[in-house]
């Protein structure tokens, strides 16, 4: 029932930090103390190490935890072939990479029955989820709670909700995510949503690549941008349900689908550094100018994930969370930009500081590789001219996925009824204020 759902939620706890070696027991007794794998393990519970980063990767990445359940994870029947629905993976090319800014409504709402897995749409991607590179953008609608788990091999999910409540169980614990908040599912985690409001519409990042971490600070010094310990992770909660479950795996760009004998969310225990977590967008602590000029938006980086080369990320999470302006003689808002980095724009409330109209919330924007975008015409009017007092940014929620790879689109997407027409329009009759001195 969504009511007791939603009470249940308010009264989580949580573990505080990121990356952390934490460790829970939903009954005590349930770790083992002092080695991973005893002999026999506590309480009859079966020890299984789940791994998400090669055995031998440096410490400073290595993320893998133990976990103790009352059936392993082995125990299952064969995967058979399901229906991929609106989900796409990469390599996307289906699609010619088009070079245009391109504006998304936001998803039109699905059929009665639809839940979070068959409510996800994949907009496009870039990269090889075999390679374990690259990303893909989705949006998801919702109206029914999940009666069945899901797990995707193929990467990590960061999910952004834009409306409505969800509680997330997964085999580590409960966590509870509401627009402005962020939720993450390691690669592989098995996990269901419950639907908090009766609907759900949001944004997911799956990143094939490295996990996300925090960015380092630099000479921003020990503290800032999003803080670890703002990160929460759940504690040990289980399902000790004997009986059909359908578990779909996210495999290799297919969905695969098996009927378990039990719940696989059995895990009665577990410890270790790779974990789901929450993180609430608004503890973010915004760096920006005090002096002039509009900083790269890489200051309001929340998650990135490295590639090979160091600065250059697979893909970073950005925000643009409230925050005071108060560069002097300077142009406030974005600026006019080409980047080599691809963006992909949503706004989870409110307005974003460079759009006066049409990018609304749960739509979103691309701006590939060197397109040429930054303020609609009517903020460029309005912000060449603004009296400089100090100015609260404070009325909307914007974020972004930047990708070191251009975006290439899914058929449906390039297709949709909901892709405005004329978004080149923002950028017509800019005019000309050219006058040469002499
Ligand atoms: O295009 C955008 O709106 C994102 C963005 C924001 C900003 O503050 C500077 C550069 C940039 O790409
Ligand atoms: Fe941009």
């Amino acid at each position: 029932m969504p009511g007791d759902a939603r009470k249940t939620a308010e009264g989580l706890t949580y573990l505080s930090g990121f990356g952390n070696e934490h460790s829970s027991e939903a009954v005590p007794g349930a770790l083992p103390d002092g080695r991973n794998s005893p002999q026999r393990a506590p309480l009859g519970l079966y020890a299984e190490q789940l791994s998400g980063t090669a055995f031998t990767e440096p410490r400073a990445h290595n993320r893998r935890s133990w976990l103790y359940r009352i059936r392993p994870s082995a125990a299952h029947p064969a995967f058979t072939p399901t229906d991929n629905g609106s989900l796409r993976t990469a390599p996307f090319t289906e699609s010619v990479p088009d070079p245009n800014r391109l504006r998304w409504n936001p998803v039109p709402a699905p059929a009665e029955g639809t839940d979070f897995l068959a409510g996800l749409w994949t907009l496009g991607g870039n990269g090889d989820a075999t390679q374990r590179t690259g990303m893909a953008v989705h949006l998801y609608h919702a109206n029914a709670s999940m009666d069945r788990v899901f797990s995707d091999a193929d990467g990590e999910l960061l999910i952004v909700p834009e409306h409505g409540g969800l509680l997330l169980h997964t085999e580590f614990g409960l966590l509870h995510v509401e627009p402005s908040h962020v939720a993450l599912i390691p690669r592989g985690v098995r996990f269901r949503v419950e639907l908090l409001d009766g609907s759900a519409r949001g944004y997911v990042c799956e990143n094939y690549g490295a996990p996300f971490h925090l960015p380092e600070l630099g000479p921003i010094g020990a503290n800032g941008l999003a803080n670890a310990r703002d990160f929460h992770a759940p504690v040990a909660a289980y399902e000790d349900v004997e009986g059909p479950v359908e578990v779909v795996n996210k495999f290799c760009g297919n969905l695969w689908t098996a009927t378990y004998d039990h719940s696989p969310l059995d895990v009665v225990a577990w410890h270790g550094n790779l974990v789901p977590y929450v993180y609430d967008l608004r503890r973010f602590n915004v760096i920006g100018t005090i002096s002039y000029d509009h900083p790269d938006p890489s200051i309001f980086t929340v998650l990135t994930s490295p590639s090979d080369t160091p600065g250059l990320a697979g893909v970073d999470f950005v925000v643009f969370a409230p925050r005071w302006l108060v560069g002097e003689d300077t142009f406030r808002p974005p600026y006019f930009h080409r980047n080599v980095m691809s963006e992909y724009m949503g706004l989870i409330e409110g307005a974003y500081d460079a759009k006066a109209e049409g990018f609304v919330p749960g739509g979103g924007s691309l701006h590939n590789m060197m397109s040429a975008h930054g303020p609609d015409r009517e903020t460029f009017d309005r912000a060449s001219a603004a009296e400089l007092k100090p100015q609260k940014a404070d009325d909307g929620l914007a974020f972004m996925f930047e990708t070191r790879w251009p975006v290439t689109l899914t058929p449906h997407a390039a297709r949709a009824e909901h892709l405005q027409r004329h978004y080149d329009d923002v950028w017509q009759g800019m005019e000309r204020h050219f006058r040469p001195l002499h």
